[in-house]
């Protein structure tokens, strides 16, 4: 095999409560993951040297610490892979954004390498490497919409409404670790259950990481605000990207024509299966 061409799609928090924090300081989420037909792309292609070549790098993440590198590497250490690859990344996601970006893109990696290797290597086995590498990624090598606890390791597929989304970006990084290490953050909602998250449906749903993240990052605020008196709007993961979702494509398109200098924004549709599935063939 010469080349897979692979996508690294986005993820939205449809929902996110913070149900309690365990003794390493992790905080024990419940969340619905559903991705989006807009994200990264990845070509891989196989060396025989073991080399992982990454082209072009993320400016601000050494090779070294970017998801691509340190989820090749794991595939390598724990199957004991002698091949390598040449890795392009074409970055679309922004960082920090609450889109999984990193994550997802070592998701694509775990499973295109395991293919590009022959590995064959279960979706159970990727989704174990994958927590190693982030708390997101599982849900992203699993490729279903997912309700999600524990960290986010803990995944039940759920099949949810596919609006269409206006994602705004307000133009800033925001660091996870400080919005869960921030005192103000509460972390004591109580669990509830997949059934009754699901029965609310979108207008019951709400993201607890929000009040914190909008005292802390008043550019995330703003989009909110902004976003908020033309639809319903929401936070995605710890942001800092803002989301609010329309019946068609159309209607969502319309608001971004008004979007401020200030802010970039996309629009794309919910999606209950990964692409990156689909692209290899294979069932989530
Ligand atoms: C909050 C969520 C919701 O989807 O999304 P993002 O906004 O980051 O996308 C994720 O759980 C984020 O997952 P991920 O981005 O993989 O986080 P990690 O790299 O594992 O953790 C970054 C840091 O955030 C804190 N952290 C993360 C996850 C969690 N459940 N509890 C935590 O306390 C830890 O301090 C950790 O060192
Ligand atoms: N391939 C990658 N893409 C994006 N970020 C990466 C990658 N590898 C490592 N990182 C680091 O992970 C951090 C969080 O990235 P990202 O997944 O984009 O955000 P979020 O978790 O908020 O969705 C970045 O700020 C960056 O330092």
């Amino acid at each position: 095999m010469k080349e897979l061409v692979l996508p690294a799609p986005a993820k939205l928090n449809r929902m996110l409560h913070i149900t309690g924090r365990r003794p390493d300081g992790y905080h024990e989420l419940q969340t619905l993951f559903q991705f989006l037909d807009h994200g990264d792309e990845l070509c891989l292609r196989p060396r025989r040297d073991g080399v992982i070549r990454l082209a072009p790098g993320l400016s601000g993440v050494p090779d070294s610490d970017n998801l691509i590198v340190r989820a090749a590497r794991l595939l390598q250490d724990e199957t004991g892979c002698r091949l390598g690859a040449d890795i392009h990344l074409t970055k679309r996601l922004p960082m920090g954004g609450g889109l999984g970006g990193g994550s997802s893109d070592a998701a694509t990696t775990l499973l295109g390498l395991d293919r590009l290797w022959q590995l064959d290597l279960t979706l159970d086995r990727l989704a174990e490497l994958g927590l190693q590498l982030g708390a997101d990624v599982p849900v992203f090598v699993r490729g279903h919409a997912a309700w999600a606890e524990g960290v986010g390791e803990r995944l039940t597929p759920v099949t949810l409404d596919t609006p269409w989304f206006v994602v705004v970006h307000p133009g800033i990084e925001v660091a996870t670790a400080a919005v869960f290490g921030a005192a103000q953050l509460t972390r004591n909602t109580a669990p509830i259950t997949m059934a009754r998250a699901l029965q609310g449906g979108a207008p019951s749903w709400h993201n607890d990481c929000e009040p914190t993240v909008r005292s802390l990052y008043p550019q995330v605020a703003e989009a909110l605000d902004w976003l908020g008196r033309r639809a319903p709007a929401m936070l995605t993961g710890t942001g800092a990207c803002v989301f609010a979702w329309f019946d068609s494509d159309a209607e969502a398109k319309r608001l971004l024509a008004d979007l401020p200098g200030r802010y970039t924004a996309f629009t794309a549709r919910g999606l209950n299966l990964s692409p990156l599935h689909a692209a290899l063939g294979r069932r989530p």
